[in-house]
């Protein structure tokens, strides 16, 4: 039986944390037949961000109709995109496909660089976010959106319904690792509120999360999941991915792909 399908398409991370090499890892991890496309190529390790070099958007349109030609795309999802004309040619491309559409509307790397520059940022949100089954920011991509600032839990959902009912969002995964307390995530999937809850790890070896999160909803979609049950497995995936993180690298490690596997064989 030939495997379900499902497309990045991200920056990359040579260290192997973040980007495409994470999403390709989370989707190998879970079963589905991992795609990629690349955006950009980012020099970058677990310290920050040293150079990027953008591909012609032309070329990212060729390399998206290249899979699309040819293999089937059950789930898709997206995350560094730096400019306005990537954005443009992913939004058309993505009118063309019938398959759930999962958008990490990344901004910032967690060390600090911009990956998308501020003007670039309106555009995504403008023109990309409309077309996403999900976006799953965490909580300065929030702020960002909608253009304040986001301190606790009541602000967190407010801003999941109003992504959804003003950005047109078909649904908003709100991520609350940037809060302090327990690790609570607030989806809004048009109809309802759902929370996420874990305990919050005590680890630095955080590098990548957002981008393994939004992976493993869009694996478990490809396989035909529903959105709630796919955030609720695809958040029991991160946090062990955290739980058992790589003491890896001078700055904050990678996550654990292999975690979950880990965690079963030891239960
Ligand atoms: N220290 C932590 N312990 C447990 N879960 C965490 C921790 N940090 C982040 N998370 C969870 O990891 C996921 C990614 O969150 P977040 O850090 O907000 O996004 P991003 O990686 O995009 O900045 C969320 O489910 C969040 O709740
Ligand atoms: C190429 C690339 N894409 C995204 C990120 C940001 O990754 P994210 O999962 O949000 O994790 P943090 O780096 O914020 O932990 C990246 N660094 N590089």
């Amino acid at each position: 039986m030939n495997p379900a399908c499902v497309l990045t398409i991200a920056g990359t991370d040579p260290s192997g944390g973040a980007g495409i090499q994470a999403d390709l890892k989370t989707f190998q991890e879970l079963k589905s037949y991992g795609m990629s496309v690349v955006t950009s190529v980012v020099a970058q390790n677990t310290t920050g961000v040293k150079d990027v070099h953008h591909l012609p958007d032309s070329f990212i349109r060729e390399q998206l109709f290249a899979v699309s030609e040819d293999m089937p795309v059950h789930a898709v999802k997206t995350g560094m995109i730096a400019n306005k004309e990537m954005m443009q040619v992913i939004k058309d491309w993505v009118q063309t496909i019938d398959a759930p559409y999962i958008m990490d509307p990344v901004m910032i790397a967690q060390s600090g660089d911009p990956l998308v520059e501020q003007e670039e940022q309106i555009y995504l949100k403008r023109h990309l976010v409309p077309e996403s089954t999900l976006v799953t920011p965490n909580i300065p991509e929030t702020e960002t959106l909608l253009n304040r600032r986001i301190d606790h839990e009541e602000d967190m959902k407010e801003a999941a319904v109003e992504i959804v009912e003003q950005l047109g969002a078909g649904a908003a995964l709100v991520k609350g690792g940037h809060l302090k307390g327990k690790a609570v995530d607030f989806l809004y999937d048009g109809y309802q509120l759902h929370s996420f809850e874990e305990e919050r790890i005590d680890s630095a070896n955080t590098h990548g999360t957002g981008c393994t999160y939004s992976a493993a909803i869009a694996a478990y979609m490809s396989q035909g999941y529903p959105l709630t049950q796919a955030v609720e497995k695809g958040k029991h995936f991160v946090t062990a991915a955290i739980r058992h993180s790589f003491d890896l690298g001078k700055g904050d490690g990678p996550t654990n792909h292999f975690a979950l596997r880990r965690e079963v064989f030891h239960s």
